[in-house]
């Protein structure tokens, strides 16, 4: 459990700040939420404010689902257990077992692209009903730790965007390629350098 919450938990926060740091207009706008409604203290309350953050990470889940690899492996498992019945329409391949998070049937005629905006246009969520976007799993062996997990990721992210502007050292190119091991982590490790925001830029 120890392993399963933190690699991905890490893993999702990892790809999503890869995600923003590819796409500075979504970046701008994530920042710009943050600093005007995060507070001091970001805190339960605050997080509720926090609409766009949101979006941006079931995008990310969309792209990438972190812990395909674990599916995938319970999926196997669950198949033989329960006659498939958790996995109808699925295999045990890390790209299907999550979902079909890149079929145009689904996702429009730009499935690759990272757009948050499209999840408010669908009510597709990401908690186990709609089988196009199974980043926790489905079904009875569906991931307890959802509302945990996205907790430490939305707290971490809100303070990592509010406080901070990104970039890339210099003349490095942002590699997007996946390894996957335990989950399905970037291959290399993003490295980024912050620049701190002055108390004076937050509203
Ligand atoms: C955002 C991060 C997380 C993602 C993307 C994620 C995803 C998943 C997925 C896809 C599964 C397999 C579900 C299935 O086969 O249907 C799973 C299982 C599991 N997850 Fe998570 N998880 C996350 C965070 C956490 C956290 C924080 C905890 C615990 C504190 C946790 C505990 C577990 C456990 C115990 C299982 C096994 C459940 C079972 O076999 O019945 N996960 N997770």
């Amino acid at each position: 459990m120890f392993i399963g919450g933190t690699y991905t938990t890490s893993t999702l926060l990892e790809w999503t700040m890869s995600k923003l740091i590819k796409h500075p207009s979504v970046m701008k706008k994530l920042q710009e939420e943050a600093r005007r409604e995060a507070g001091v203290i970001i805190c339960e309350e605050n997080l509720q404010k926090l609409e766009y953050l949101k979006l941006v990470i079931k995008e990310t889940t969309r792209l990438i689902a972190p812990a395909s690899p674990v599916a995938a492996s319970k999926a196997t498992y669950a198949r033989r257990d329960h006659n498939g019945l958790r996995c109808i329409g699925w295999n045990h391949d890390p790209n299907q077992c999550v979902g079909d998070r890149k079929g145009p049937a689904y996702w429009g005629e730009s499935p690759e692209e990272f757009l948050p905006e499209r999840f408010l246009q669908t009510k597709v969520d990401f908690i186990g009903q709609d089988f196009e976007l199974i980043p926790f799993g489905a079904g009875r062996r569906r991931c307890p730790g959802i509302s945990f997990g996205l907790a430490v990721v939305e707290v971490a992210l809100a303070n990592l965007v509010r406080d901070f502007d990104w970039r890339l050292p210099g003349g490095m190119r942002l590699e997007m390629t996946e390894c996957v091991g335990l989950t399905a982590r970037r291959d290399v490790t993003l490295l980024a350098i912050p620049t701190i925001v002055s108390a004076g830029q937050l509203d």
